[in-house]
């Protein structure tokens, strides 16, 4: 895939190593090479512009980051965020989400986050949501075994959703909470839309969902 020069970024820019655009299979099972360690690698599907794991990263510099975005516009302001801040730990994957078994192996990550996820509210595009168990059979596999998915949404229909879906699934709900930025949850870092959101007033909804 080639990264079109919507946002004015270099040549430069685009050939930047923390961008994974070209043959990502080929780093399937090589995770840990890309980041030169043996850290836990934790993912968030629909990074969007790199907000949020530009805060994790910065705050657990023994964990490695990858966020996958399949937008080239989008994923060109999160590769700036993270060449301003210089983040050796994050690294960005410019692909869709529905073929993330194609990049990771079976066990090679260890946490999953899910942050304002597009809602998709017609029953019929229920496929869609990223909270579908079409998702969560692919999270499962690539994640080692009891592995978490930390979700947050300002979409109540959606969190509904999401919590009947893991739970359907089997999974174990922790830590749920109805209003997180007034709940005792520590060490919360806010995505872009998290921030959109709770400045015009909404509540933000937020769950740990376990496999067995
Ligand atoms: C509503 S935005 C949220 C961005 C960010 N997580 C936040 O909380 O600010 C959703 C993002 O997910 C991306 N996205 C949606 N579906 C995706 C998929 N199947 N694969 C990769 N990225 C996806 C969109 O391009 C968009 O940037």
């Amino acid at each position: 895939m080639r990264l079109r020069n919507k946002a004015g970024a270099s040549e430069e820019l685009l050939q930047h190593p923390t961008i994974i655009i070209q043959n990502a299979e080929s780093r399937k099972g090589k995770w840990h090479d890309v980041f030169g360690n043996n850290n836990p690698i934790h993912i968030e599907v629909g990074t969007g512009k790199g907000k949020f794991l530009t805060g994790m990263s910065e705050l657990h510099p023994d964990i490695n980051y990858i966020g996958v975005e399949k937008y080239d516009s989008v994923i060109i302001s999160a590769l700036e965020r993270i060449q301003e801040a210089g983040m050796p730990n994050f690294k960005l994957l410019n692909e869709d989400v529905i073929n993330l078994t194609s990049y990771f192996e079976q066990g090679e990550l260890d946490q999953v986050y899910i942050n304002f996820t597009d809602p998709w509210p017609k029953n019929r595009h229920e496929k869609r949501r990223l909270t579908h168990e079409r998702f969560l059979r692919m999270y499962e596999q690539v994640m080692k075994k009891n592995g978490e998915i930390h979700f947050k949404t300002d979409n109540q229909a959606l969190f509904e959703y999401s919590l009947h879906s893991f739970s359907k699934y089997g999974m174990i709900l922790n830590n749920v909470s109805l209003d997180l930025h007034k709940s005792d949850i520590e060490g919360n870092i806010m995505t872009e839309y998290e921030e959109k959101f709770s400045r015009k007033g909404m509540r933000i909804y937020r769950c740990e969902a376990q496999f067995r």
